[in-house]
């Protein structure tokens, strides 16, 4: 299989990485900041699943220098999606699909509008994975998984292949017979679980010793749930339930990437996710208060470090 990875972040490198490992061809589409940092310091996976150094990954600049590709595993953060799709539909040209791991949603509706409903599989990641600051990859979660499928019935064949190849490869895969549901599922989740620990600062254990703040987490999904019902889309109170499992499961200290990055002062994803669970809200008439609220809690820290002057 004929790879490229655009987003040689902590996700792309982690999986582009396992499957280099296993023997494919993997090329990383990086912009010049990234490729100075790459050939300085080398591009390395540590992680509790084995450690594994990429041998002089191959670094290009632009679609052009990509011939023929097979796959492009997306993995870009939302606010960085809309200046990919041009390189996108350029690669998409040369015969390429492409395997978002993008939280969220609404970046599954936005690339089959733009690059037709045949180039896009549908993908999801569990993870916790970062970079260092020499830019390697730091996988800390004993999860590395990918939940994946078709959108399209054309695309199984396409997806049995990449069920092998990840299959081969240190990393766990699972091929999803609806991958919609699977894409919502994880959607409700993440909008509730970064939601609440990045808007409190808190990680998940605290949350769970407050009665009102699980019952806003509890809230947040019941939202989500009708957000998927208006989008045709069926989850249950069984969702629900499972989901407010998998929180209870969740290590005292575990918290979500944007919450991290809240506390590295990076930019956030709130616009991507909470902002597109209210962008498709509207769109239906839904009103989806408590994340509304979230939303505008979490916004102050959008673009990043916050200042807040003087201590009075
Ligand atoms: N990290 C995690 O544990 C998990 C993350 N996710 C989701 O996966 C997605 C990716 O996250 P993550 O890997 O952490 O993000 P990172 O910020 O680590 O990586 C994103 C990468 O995309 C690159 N990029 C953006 N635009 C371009 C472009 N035009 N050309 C080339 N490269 C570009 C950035 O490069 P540059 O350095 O040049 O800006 C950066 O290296 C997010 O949606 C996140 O929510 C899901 C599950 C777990
Ligand atoms: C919850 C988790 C860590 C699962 O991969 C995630 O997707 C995130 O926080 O962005």
């Amino acid at each position: 299989m004929k790879v490229v990875v655009f987003g040689a972040g902590a996700l792309g490198v982690y999986f582009g990485g396992r499957w280099l490992q296993a023997g494919h061809q993997v090329s990383f589409l990086v912009r010049e900041k990234r490729k100075k940092e790459i050939e300085e310091h080398g591009l390395y996976i540590h992680s509790v699943q084995g450690d594994y150094r990429l041998n002089e990954p191959d670094l290009i600049l632009r679609p052009e220098e990509v011939e023929s590709c097979d796959l492009v595993l997306l993995s870009v953060k939302g606010y960085h999606l809309e200046e990919a799709l041009p390189i996108l539909k350029q690669l998409v040209e040369k015969g390429a699909r492409i395997l978002p791991l993008l939280n969220g949603i609404e970046h599954i509706y936005k690339l089959q509008d733009e690059l037709g409903e045949e180039a896009v599989i549908g993908g999801l990641a569990f993870i916790i994975a970062t970079l260092d600051e020499k830019g390697h990859v730091v996988h800390t979660s004993v999860q590395h998984d990918i939940v994946f499928g078709p959108l399209a019935a054309s695309q199984q064949k396409m997806c049995d292949s990449l069920s092998r190849m990840m299959d081969a490869s240190n990393m766990n895969a699972l091929l999803s017979s609806d991958m919609l549901k699977s894409l919502w599922q994880k959607y409700m989740f993440i909008t509730a679980f970064s939601g609440v620990t990045t808007a409190a600062n808190l990680p998940i254990g605290k949350i769970r010793e407050q009665g009102e703040t699980i019952k806003l987490f509890r809230a947040v999904l019941t939202e989500m749930k009708n957000l998927a019902n208006a989008f045709h889309v069926r989850l249950e109170e069984q969702d629900i339930e499972e989901t407010m499992a998998k929180m209870e499961g969740l290590a005292y200290e575990s918290t979500s990437s944007m919450h991290q990055d809240r506390r590295k002062g990076l930019r956030l994803e709130v616009d991507h996710l909470q902002g597109g669970a209210l962008r498709l809200a509207a769109q239906c008439k839904l009103k989806l208060p408590y994340i509304e609220t979230l939303h505008a809690l979490i916004k102050p820290f959008e673009e990043g470090a916050v200042s807040v002057g003087a201590k009075l």
